[in-house]
């Protein structure tokens, strides 16, 4: 049976070195999930709360672990209805996102236990698709996951022709080593940021060429097509008191960050664009996907936040095309779900994704697998990055 019969929390570390919530779910009939939260660094306004973890534990263990114990873990729905309930608030203010999001995700490790299937198995069940998602590889970055780097949070690979999982997951790795290789042909250093990107201390526009300079190099290498996107992260770079863009020296205001992000697309076809404008301005999303929609996916990560309320919002006002989701932003699995589903009713192409502070945990690869979502982003090298791309690997061979 898949009755809860205990959930335990610790502290455990974050690949950025800080504490985040692990939880450990176990069964009567000895079935066992563990999963942890992830993090993020350049959160959004109308995210759900992630408290400090040692705060979120002890809030979870006296509201929401008694409430769970005697649960059914196969009953997602039921699981996380009892995690709001036992918060109260909207937003996992009391009990913490956190703590939320590694116990619905452990919960659901532990029914798949259960019954012996693999995770995407449980939570796509019989007629779950049979697509494996496009994984985008974040390759440069800067914003607010490296200092003096790029104003552009992230330079995206994205191997849109890749035949299979294990190829695209390759190809992405193929134009991190390529970026490495241009940017030491420039004597240009570079660090890592927080995601494993390379972090140099260039200007957008020379990464816009070393990008194009990469993907047309592993292109012709692997012999399917390797495109490129952004995650601007619009709402860091918005300055609301000077109604402006701030990259660096250079302002652009909201008109103009239009205008330039349609100019990007146009001149280096790109395939993706994440967070292109302030998390506020739902008229200058839809104008964007007015514009470009038809050639690349805009997607909504800090302005949708995972949540069928504001998702709602940007299908009525036809803001992007796309939808980020990420299951710490909103706090639980069957939120997560419910985002995908709305998406997928109104043609939004949802985009299973990762945080900046990540662990091993390997849970968004079953998501992604189970929902059928047509991209993963999850990085493209570092451990807590190759976890999720390696899963996919072992799903694909898995699954056929
Ligand atoms: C993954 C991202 O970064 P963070 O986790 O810092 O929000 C993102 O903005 O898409
Ligand atoms: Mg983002």
């Amino acid at each position: 049976m898949t009755r809860i019969t205990s959930v335990s929390l610790r502290r455990v570390l974050d690949s950025r070195g800080n504490p985040t919530v692990e939880a450990d779910v176990l069964t009567e009939s000895g079935g066992f999930g563990r999963a942890a939260a992830p993090s993020g660094a350049s959160t959004g306004e109308y995210e759900a709360v992630e408290r400090p973890p040692a705060e979120a534990i002890a809030a979870a263990r006296e509201h929401a672990v008694p409430r769970l114990e005697g649960a059914y873990a196969g009953d997602q729905r039921a699981v996380d209805a009892a995690l709001r309930a036992a918060d109260g608030t909207e937003d996992f203010s009391a009990i913490g996102a956190n703590s939320a999001v590694a116990i619905s995700m452990a919960a659901a490790k532990a029914a798949a236990d259960v019954i012996g299937a693999p995770l995407y198995q449980h939570l796509g069940g019989a007629f779950r698709g049979e697509n494996f998602p496009i994984p985008l590889g974040n390759v440069i970055g800067g914003g607010e996951h490296a200092a003096d780097a790029t104003h552009i949070q992230e330079f995206l690979a994205a191997p849109t022709g890749a035949p299979s999982v294990s190829e695209a997951v390759f190809a992405n790795a193929a134009v991190h080593d390529a970026v490495a290789e241009i940017l030491a042909d420039r004597g240009v250093p570079a660090a890592k940021g927080d995601e494993g990107a390379w972090a140099p201390s260039i200007d957008d526009a020379e990464a816009f060429e070393v990008m194009a300079t990469a993907t047309e190099r592993v292109e012709e290498d692997v012999g399917f097509t390797v495109r490129f996107g952004l995650d601007m992260a619009g709402a860091e770079l918005y300055d609301a008191d000077a109604e402006a863009y701030v990259y660096g020296d250079r302002t652009r205001s909201p008109d103009d960050q239009v205008a330039y992000v349609a100019e990007l697309v146009t001149e280096y076809d790109l395939a993706y664009v994440e967070d292109p404008l302030d998390e506020d301005d739902y008229d200058r999303f839809a104008e964007l996907t007015d514009r470009v929609g038809d050639r690349t996916l805009i997607c909504g990560d800090d302005l949708f936040v995972t949540n069928v309320d504001r998702l709602r919002t940007g299908i009525e006002t036809g803001a992007g095309n796309s939808i980020l989701i990420k299951p710490n932003q909103i706090g639980t699995l069957s939120d997560a779900v419910d985002a995908v589903e709305l998406a997928v009713r109104n043609g939004y192409d949802p985009v299973i994704s990762h945080r900046s502070g990540e662990t091993e945990d390997t849970t968004i690869a079953h998501l992604a697998v189970a929902t059928d979502a047509p991209y993963i982003k999850t990085g493209t090298v570092g451990g807590e990055r190759t976890a999720k791309l390696n899963e996919l690997i072992r799903i694909a061979e898995d699954a056929v």
